[in-house]
């Protein structure tokens, strides 16, 4: 199976580089972002560290949409949710997609499933959800978090249907490239326990500025997770959708998930700090807006979403730090 990646930023590179190197096929990466693609040129490839160790160049293959000719059998879409419509609107325009190809998406948050089965068939479509953690911090430089073989991650079709033989070969490829891969029967739950595990972790941290080992230093962190974790059960039963977590289990993912990845700043903070816009109108905001469509209000949901928006407002006011006080504040 021949593989492209849309969107070569932090898990991106990373579904690809294991791909590539751990399963052996060929992968080619489709890239919007001028200043990573010029490094990747320019180095030979793209910097891979994992845990801050062993970093060395991984030679890849980068094109822009327009300058691209191949054809994949699976693309795999790896953009932040706000990317994603010009995205598939300007590489349908340059011709990359046709009927014959699948095409996988694991990003967070809800609302890109809609928008990939504008350009794709329902049964073409495959789910998933990545409890991989990987830094980008800066172009062509990445670093994958957690120990090789902690990797672990989901996948449904979109239309609920067993899998069929590309989907099994997609399987078959994460498996060898170690990405950890296991099927789950709904697509709506399984996209939802993950979110709800984003809605907590990565909000939180983006807020306060910290690492997932920082977080969870805090004595609170199982008290905030519960409050935030049953506001989402009962807007999900509500709305008729079953995760595929206990809330328990999601409780307890997120002491051991974010030891796993205890220097990992979730992607949330990682757009944060680099002054973009981040995911939460998708994730703390999906959540209340099911909530609302279902007569029931995700109050503390409702709050973390003004509360990130207003995080990202006061970022105007703060200088970034050039000794060791605080940051100033303009006046
Ligand atoms: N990172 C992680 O650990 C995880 C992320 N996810 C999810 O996967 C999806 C993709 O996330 P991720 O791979 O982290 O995204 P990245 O932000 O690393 O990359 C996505 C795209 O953002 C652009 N970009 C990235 N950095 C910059 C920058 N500094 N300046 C300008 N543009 C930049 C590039 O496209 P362009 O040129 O078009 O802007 C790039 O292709 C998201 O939905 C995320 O929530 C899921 C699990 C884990
Ligand atoms: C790695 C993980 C699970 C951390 O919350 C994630 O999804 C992210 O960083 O966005």
């Amino acid at each position: 199976m021949k593989y492209g990646i849309i969107g070569a930023g932090a898990m991106g590179i990373r579904y690809g580089v294991m791909l590539q190197e751990n399963a052996g096929v060929t992968v080619d990466f489709i890239e919007t972002w001028e200043p990573n693609v010029v490094k990747i040129r320019e180095q030979g490839g793209v910097s891979v560290a994992r845990d801050h160790e062993n970093r060395q160049i991984i030679p890849i293959n980068v094109y822009s949409p327009e300058a691209y000719s191949g054809h994949p059998d699976v693309w795999i879409i790896f953009k932040k949710q706000m990317q994603l419509a010009d995205e598939l609107e300007r590489d349908n325009k340059a011709g990359l997609f046709s009927d014959d190809q699948y095409v996988f998406s694991a990003m967070n948050g809800m609302g890109h499933f809609e928008k990939i089965a504008q350009y794709f068939p329902s049964d073409r479509i495959i789910c998933g959800t990545a409890m991989i953690a990987t830094r980008m911090d800066g172009p062509a430089n990445v670093d994958f978090m957690g120990a090789e073989g902690t990797e672990n991650m989901h996948m449904a079709r979109y239309t609920n249907a067993e899998p069929d033989a590309t989907v099994q070969a997609v399987f078959d490829d994460f498996t060898t490239a170690k990405l950890g891969p296991e099927f789950a029967p709904d697509w709506q739950g399984m996209c939802m326990s993950k979110v709800v595990f984003n809605a907590v972790t990565n909000t939180l941290c983006t807020m306060f500025e910290m690492q997932m080992g920082q977080f969870i230093e805090y004595d609170g962190v199982r008290a905030m997770s519960a409050q935030l974790f049953d506001e989402v059960f009962d807007a999900c039963e509500r709305a008729g959708i079953y995760l595929i977590e206990t809330r328990q289990e999601e409780i307890d993912s997120v002491i051991t998930v974010s030891k796993a990845y205890r220097y990992h700043y979730p992607s949330m903070y990682q757009d944060f700090s680099k002054g973009r816009p981040t995911e939460v109108d998708y994730i703390n905001g999906y959540i209340a807006k099911l909530g609302r469509e279902h007569d029931y209000v995700c109050r503390t949901h409702e709050f973390v979403v003004h509360e990130v928006h207003m995080a990202e407002m006061m970022r105007q006011y703060h200088q970034p730090q050039t000794d060791n006080t605080t940051a100033t504040i303009n006046a």
